[in-house]
């Protein structure tokens, strides 16, 4: 069987119609050669031959794809948003596609194992891994050279870097969730989220202002989503009017639109939960959980559990077939986790909650405070939250 038959979108634009678009020509370029990051004036000199990413999207379709339907990540976002967000959204792509080689490379097959001894005394953090370090290099030094980013602020990093004074944006990142499992090639993700820079702080010391821009309440963000590096390399993105995912295309390097204007089902049938925590549970969620699987909840089919323990592919499960995403103990950040999803999650008509709580409207006070997090289909977590007493306060430290 051809690969064409089993790829649901349509056949890319020929080589001659390629020259219209020169961002698609550098992406190809820029995948075979993965350690060069484009620079900005490779980037202003092709963006001055285009004249400008809108201009590109003239006369065609809403979605910035070509006639025959086939549209890129850049197409998508020249069509929507402004040329600096654009130019961000190429080179955190491009840092993406280096991570998805990377996790994906069979000399890299024992570097998620080990720990490295976190640098600072008395940081809320985890000791990170090679794998870890490594991608957050690979997504510093993209952000450094999109000339779009003033502050980044990493899960992996005690504080944020300030990168340019006078960049329009803020960038909190989980460079690689999930990478306890990457041994057992468990998918992993990258979870962003983009914020304007807040000018008014412009005047500050740059440690207070890089600091300050980075927590910002969930509700300012302009843009969010994640990467599911699995069988499939998918960016799942909003930029702030709906949730669109696009699917790496391995033969052109380029994130083709696969999946446009995705809806949470209001309602599923699945729960995603590290229930070996069931004893540590408060009782409301051993409750819902116990009446879910017993289809004697608000909708009367028994619940199934599905828990891959890498928060990207069981939020990207969850927002296609819908049901209740979660942790219900202290652990996973407001910042770099719980913001970007939630609004990723809202964008798709879903629901996010610490359990009591709408997470967007959590002002954070540091940036690697952690909460209980709860996402998915509107009417579950809805429910889920009526029980009352569902955050897992009880929490030990588990060793695996
Ligand atoms: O141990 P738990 O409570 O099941 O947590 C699992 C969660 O932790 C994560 O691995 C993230 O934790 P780390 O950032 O410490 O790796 C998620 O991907 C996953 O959903």
């Amino acid at each position: 069987m051809q690969s064409l038959t089993l790829i649901q979108y349509p056949t890319p634009v020929s080589p001659q119609r390629l020259n219209l678009y020169p961002l698609r020509q550098i992406a190809v370029s820029v995948l075979s050669t993965p350690t060069a990051g484009i620079n900005r004036r490779e980037m202003a000199s092709s963006r001055r031959e285009s004249a400008s990413f809108k201009s590109l999207a003239v006369g065609r379709t809403l979605t910035g794809g070509d006639d025959d339907g086939y549209c890129t990540l850049i197409d998508f976002a020249g069509a929507n948003v402004g040329d600096d967000l654009v130019v961000l959204l190429y080179h955190l792509q491009h840092a993406c596609k280096r991570i998805a080689s990377l996790v994906a490379s069979p000399f890299n097959s024992s570097l998620g194992k080990l720990s490295v001894k976190s640098s600072s005394s008395g940081s809320d953090r985890d000791a990170p891994k090679p794998l870890d370090i490594v991608s957050n290099d690979i997504v510093l030094s993209s952000l450094r050279n999109s000339g779009k980013v003033a502050v980044m602020a990493s899960e992996e990093d005690d504080s944020p870097t300030w990168i340019k004074d006078d960049g329009p944006y803020v960038v909190v990142v989980d460079p690689l969730d999930g990478s306890r499992n990457i041994d057992a090639s468990i998918p992993t993700g990258t979870i962003f989220g983009i914020y304007d820079r807040l000018v008014e702080l412009d005047h500050l010391p740059v440690e207070e202002k890089a600091e300050l821009n980075s927590l910002q309440r969930g509700n300012r963000l302009v843009a969010s989503g994640y990467v599911l590096y699995s069988s499939a390399t998918i960016f799942c993105v909003t930029l702030g009017s709906g949730t669109h995912a696009f699917t790496l295309d391995h033969s052109t390097g380029e994130f083709v639109l696969t999946h446009q204007n995705i809806k949470i089902p209001t309602r599923g049938q699945i729960y995603s939960v590290n229930d070996a925590r069931y004893f540590d549970w408060p009782e409301g969620l051993r409750k819902y959980i116990d009446t879910v699987r017993q289809g004697k909840g608000q909708n009367p089919k028994k619940y199934s559990a599905r828990y891959i323990c890498s928060l990207v592919a069981d939020l990207h499960r969850t927002l296609l077939y819908g049901g209740v995403a979660m942790n219900p103990r202290d652990h996973l950040r407001l910042v770099y986790e719980g913001n970007p999803l939630a609004f990723l999650v809202e964008q798709a008509g879903g629901k996010s909650s610490d359990g009591e709580r709408e997470i967007l409207s959590i002002q954070p006070v540091k940036l690697h405070q952690r909460l209980p997090l709860f996402l998915g289909s509107l009417e579950d977590v809805a429910e889920l939250e009526s029980y009352g007493n569902v955050q897992q306060t009880v929490n030990p430290g588990y060793d695996v």
